[in-house]
């Protein structure tokens, strides 16, 4: 006997866009990259090739869109998320589950001198924005749970001093030399959990949430760089962890934060051939940068439990 364990579907890779425009010429612009799939009472179109539970997935990604034309939550991607996700479980009664996944491309307002342009954007990063909302309805469409978690990926840093690494594990595999002073560069992965209250899951309640979620956001991304440049760095390992620290320091709103951090390394090469002085760190200038491998640290921090009375 087999049996199917898991039966998830839906539209990946749905690319919207969407301007809102003011009565004073002002226009919003978001561009959004978009994955929303459904779980539910859907097996028989796996096992017995009966379609009849299945929304279509081209009709999932025309709901996408037309959420974009019609949602007040539009332009604030942890919202959208959850306002779709709470459409396809309450819209249709065998959906017991809808994961949404956003990517925000980077369009920021174009500033000319110093003002803010009404209707001009520019692409001045190439990070992004992420969201991952899960709306869960298996408990009944009366005791809906969700889990969503915002994140940045892609956010390349880079610091030409104040890291440094010594102190590992020296044995007969061991050829690194400790150094007081390198180059660290990394391209941050982060995403965090924001707890979203069952009482607040409803589509008519989500203007109540009450959760800046863009605040979070831009607190997780100035956190970030702050430590980054001025952690004086023993690690990535070290600096990940002070940079959880204060993101749940700072955030009430967050229960748990969890970094990727690749180590990309730039290599100091042995110029002596030509009388030149660049192996050690304080006469290092010249840098190789080594596309692979990588160093890949990863940290999840969580609040401690707390203590039971
Ligand atoms: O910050 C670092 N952490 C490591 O675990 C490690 N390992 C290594 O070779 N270089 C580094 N750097």
């Amino acid at each position: 006997m087999v049996h199917l364990a898991v039966a998830k579907y839906g539209k990946a890779a749905v690319r919207v866009s969407r301007i809102v425009r003011h009565p004073d010429g002002k226009h919003d612009f978001v561009e959004y990259i978009v994955r929303c799939l459904v779980e539910g009472d859907v097996a028989r179109a796996w096992t017995h090739s009966d379609n009849a539970p299945i929304v279509a997935t081209d009709s999932i990604k025309n709901t996408v869109n037309i959420f974009a034309k019609t949602s007040p939550h539009v332009l604030q991607p942890e919202s959208f998320a959850l306002h779709l996700g709470l459409h396809f479980v309450t819209k249709y009664a065998h959906l017991s589950r809808c994961s949404v996944d956003i990517v925000q491309l980077k369009w920021s307002r174009i500033q000319v001198n110093g003002q803010p342009h009404k209707h001009s954007f520019v692409r001045d990063g190439d990070e992004k924005r992420t969201v991952s909302v899960v709306i869960d309805a298996t408990k009944g469409k009366n005791a809906l749970t969700a889990t969503c978690q915002g994140g940045i990926t892609g956010l390349l840093c880079l610091k030409t001093t104040e890291s440094a690494f010594e102190g590992y594990v020296f044995d007969e595999y061991t050829t690194l030399k400790p150094v007081d002073d390198r180059i660290f560069s990394t391209a941050v992965d982060c995403t965090y959990t924001i707890p979203i209250s069952p009482s607040a899951l409803s589509i008519s309640a989500l203007p109540k949430l009450g959760i800046d979620f863009d605040k979070i956001y831009k607190s997780v991304v100035d956190t970030t760089l702050e430590i980054f440049a001025t952690h004086n760095s023993a690690s990535v390992q070290a600096t990940l962890y002070n940079m959880c620290e204060k993101v749940l320091n700072d955030n009430k709103e967050v229960s748990d934060i969890k970094y990727e951090l690749p180590n990309k390394h730039y290599i100091a090469p042995d110029l002596s051939f030509f009388k030149l002085k660049n192996t050690d760190p304080k006469d290092a200038e010249v840098f190789t940068p080594v596309d692979a491998p990588s160093g890949h640290i990863i940290g999840l921090v969580t609040r401690e439990p707390k203590a039971k009375l």
